[in-house]
């Protein structure tokens, strides 16, 4: 139901509101320059607070190109709430009496705008959406809330096929309800959303992140958010989101910045064995047989007086706590202990010794001697590299975990010197990550959102765990994109490897992909998932799939290319990791610019409309047009390589060329295919 055209006086009065409304904000801002920072008391306080004027001033500016408001609500829905509501970015109000113009779409109320339907209009009559071309109020959409039928939104389609160029956008004016339940859901709940590729995970995980930045600012400032992305091209991808959306303290990081990078590989085998949730007790136990039984009591002497614990009273002090503290700590305590003991011994010879005697025993010699027998400091380096490098020290730590064969395939076939120069794998991140927590707890933030979370081994996700141990997750994912040898199989095992409870909700509707291309790409799911249901796309995308047969691949994919450039929008070339360099060179040579994405995900700098983007690296991303090259060589590079071809096909919001020379894998091929689509 578009209505609103140019001439239209509802039209104009709209727009005069939003004048208004800029106008408003403008003072607002204007204000908040005038406030100074002079009344601070101190230095350090006139710093803070010029900080805080800054960062109000620089979160009312007026962003030409993002409208102030996106939506109205119509009715009268109860005492209290006007019957007319502007639902935008942030709050602005009338200065002279306070009256609210837009209302930040976080707000409680605000909630009406994405939830009311035909079927439960919460006391609204009608929502109106807001068009706009670039800065300017364009036209307008009405929805009855009064229990007809809705039709699709044009204006939700419209903003979905705009065409894409840089990062991506945030989706604040057309939130759908099952998604907008989970970015309200609750602080103290962990949301994990499986939905398959475009339903807008990486979009609501981000939305929940501003949301409860809004609905719990003071906490979550203090204990942080952090979202958790699986490479740079993606994190480059989505750095722009939150900002628009104001919150510009969210942390975003991949696994590998969280952990330290990787400096040396390892094949996929070891790498998973490394992952599983096993190491955990290997890891524990490796640490504590650091502990021996004590064999000598302790002897202290100060001044002429010497002070004696007997073995047996030393066993004991170990013993209680060994175990039951982390290792780090148990070492300080295992001190005090001993130290305290002294002091007895020393108050019932009738002194009076205050606790910076218990300090100083604690520090005492015959006490860090005894410590460094019983209860030696460790690094997490040097438990690990003891692991990986000493059979016998293995096989005590992985009794009843592991069997002699993993045993043997953990040890490192050519040790090295020491710890020191010990090349740590991405794995082995995850093992000194769990040990370093062993020894000394992780401290944990208030929120955390892990995207792409079917990727993580569970001791990665353990890792995560501790990171939100006293707050909450969000965690995205799709099993059928599950693409390391790792990947996991069943969202509750996930939930129990992070330690946290968690509903698991389903998206259904797929934004980013046509029907077609979809479809398509579905028939790869009874193998990489068999248990997950078909998507399916909000958009029908007749036109938007071709898949060719061609004798020569480069003069095709340059074909494609030249083809895709006369859209708008951007366009990936997407190719098996290996024939990237070859696929760049030949577009070079053809006199088509183009950038390239790096193996870890990032750009080369150059601001080409075409990528070449390798097959291991797109996952997360979407551009308009994709050519695909070669699909069977990219399912046959790696293990689940038919849920990299799934990953890789489902990237394209309009079009997508499959082209291929010896024909697509069994899985995908079907009597349709080669045929029609774009630039047929
Ligand atoms: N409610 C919405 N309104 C408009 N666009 C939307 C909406 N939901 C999602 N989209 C768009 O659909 C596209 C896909 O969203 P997103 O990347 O969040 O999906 P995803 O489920 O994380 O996909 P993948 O599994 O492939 O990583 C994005 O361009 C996003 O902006």
């Amino acid at each position: 139901m578009p209505g609103g055209t140019h001439d239209d006086p509802e039209l104009a009065a709209e727009r005069a509101y939003l004048t208004d409304a800029r106008a408003a904000l403008r003072r607002m801002r204007e204000h908040a320059e005038a406030q100074s920072a002079d009344t601070a008391a101190d230095w350090v306080s006139r710093q803070f607070l010029e900080s805080l004027l800054d960062e109000r001033v620089a979160a009312l500016a007026d962003r030409p190109d993002a409208p102030l408001f996106f939506g109205r609500m119509d009715g009268a829905p109860g005492p209290g709430v006007p019957g007319t509501l502007y639902i935008g970015r942030r709050h602005v109000h009338d200065g002279a009496e306070g009256r609210p113009l837009v209302l930040d779409w976080r707000a409680p109320v605000a909630r009406a705008f994405y939830q009311a339907g035909p079927g439960d209009p919460l006391g609204w009559t009608r929502r109106r959406r807001f068009g706009f071309q670039g800065g300017a109020l364009t036209a307008f959409e009405d929805e009855p809330l009064d229990g007809r039928a809705l039709g699709p939104s044009a204006i939700l389609t419209a903003e979905i096929e705009r065409p894409r160029t840089g990062p991506m956008r945030d989706i604040v004016a057309t939130i759908q309800p099952e998604q907008d339940a989970l970015v309200r859901a609750d602080l103290t709940v962990t949301v994990c959303v499986q939905g398959a590729p475009g339903t807008g995970k990486t979009a609501v995980g981000l939305h929940r992140a501003a949301y409860l930045l809004f609905a719990h600012r003071e906490r979550l400032a203090r204990s942080g958010v952090l979202i958790v992305g699986p490479n740079r091209a993606f994190l480059a991808y989505i750095a722009a989101v939150l900002p628009a959306l104001g919150e510009v303290s969210v942390e975003q990081a991949t696994v590998d910045d969280l952990l330290g990078a990787p400096a040396a590989a390892e094949d996929a085998a070891t790498a998973a064995l490394k992952g599983d949730a096993r190491m955990a007790d290997v890891l524990r136990r490796a640490l504590w047989l650091h502990v021996r039984k004590p064999e000598d009591g302790l002897l202290v002497t100060r001044g002429v007086n010497r002070y004696r614990l007997a073995d047996h009273e030393v066993r004991e002090i170990a013993a209680a706590l060994r175990g039951t503290v982390r290792y780090g700590n148990g070492r300080a305590m295992f001190a005090q202990r001993l130290a305290h003991q002294i002091l007895v011994r020393m108050e019932r010879r009738g002194e009076a010794p205050d606790d910076r005697v218990q300090d100083q025993v604690a520090r005492s010699r015959p006490v860090k001697e005894l410590l460094d027998r019983v209860w030696p400091k460790v690094t997490p380096e040097q438990v690990l590299y003891r692991l990986l490098s000493d059979a016998d020290f293995l096989a005590d730590a992985a009794r009843g975990a592991l069997d002699p064969a993993e045993q043997a395939a953990l040890l490192w076939t050519k040790p090295y010197r020491s710890h020191r120069s010990a090349k740590w794998t991405r794995a082995d991140r995850a093992l000194l990550d769990e040990l370093a927590d062993l020894t000394e707890r992780t401290p944990s933030l208030g929120h955390l959102v892990a995207d792409e979370a079917q990727d993580l081994s569970p001791m990665q996700l353990r890792a995560l765990g501790r990171r939100c141990a006293n707050g909450s997750a969000t965690v995205l994912g799709d099993l059928a994109q599950g693409t390391t040898p790792w990947s996991a199989r069943s969202w509750k095992e996930v939930l129990e490897h992070l330690g946290q409870d968690g509903e698991v909700a389903e998206l259904a509707t797929g934004f980013r992909v046509p029907g077609t291309v979809l479809d398509f790409a579905a028939r790869l799911l009874p193998h990489v998932a068999p248990g997950l249901a078909a998507p399916r796309s909000l958009r029908a995308g007749a036109g938007a799939l071709a898949v060719r047969r061609v004798p020569d691949l480069a003069a095709a994919v340059a074909r494609a290319a030249a083809e895709a450039l006369e859209r708008p929008g951007s366009v990936a070339l997407i190719a098996p990791d290996a024939a990237v360099a070859g696929h760049a060179a030949a577009l070079a040579a053809a006199g088509i610019a183009r950038g390239v994405l790096g193996p870890d995900g990032a750009p080369d700098g150059t601001d080409a409309r075409l990528l070449v983007v390798p097959a291991t690296v797109a996952k997360g991303l979407e551009y308009d047009h994709v050519i695909v090259a070669e699909p069977a060589a990219i399912a046959a590079a790696e293990e689940r390589g038919l849920a990299r071809l799934y990953v890789v096909l489902t990237r394209a919001v309009s079009t997508l060329t499959v082209l291929h020379t010896g024909g697509l894998p069994a899985a995908l091929a079907g009597r349709d295919v080669d045929a029609g689509g774009p630039g047929s």
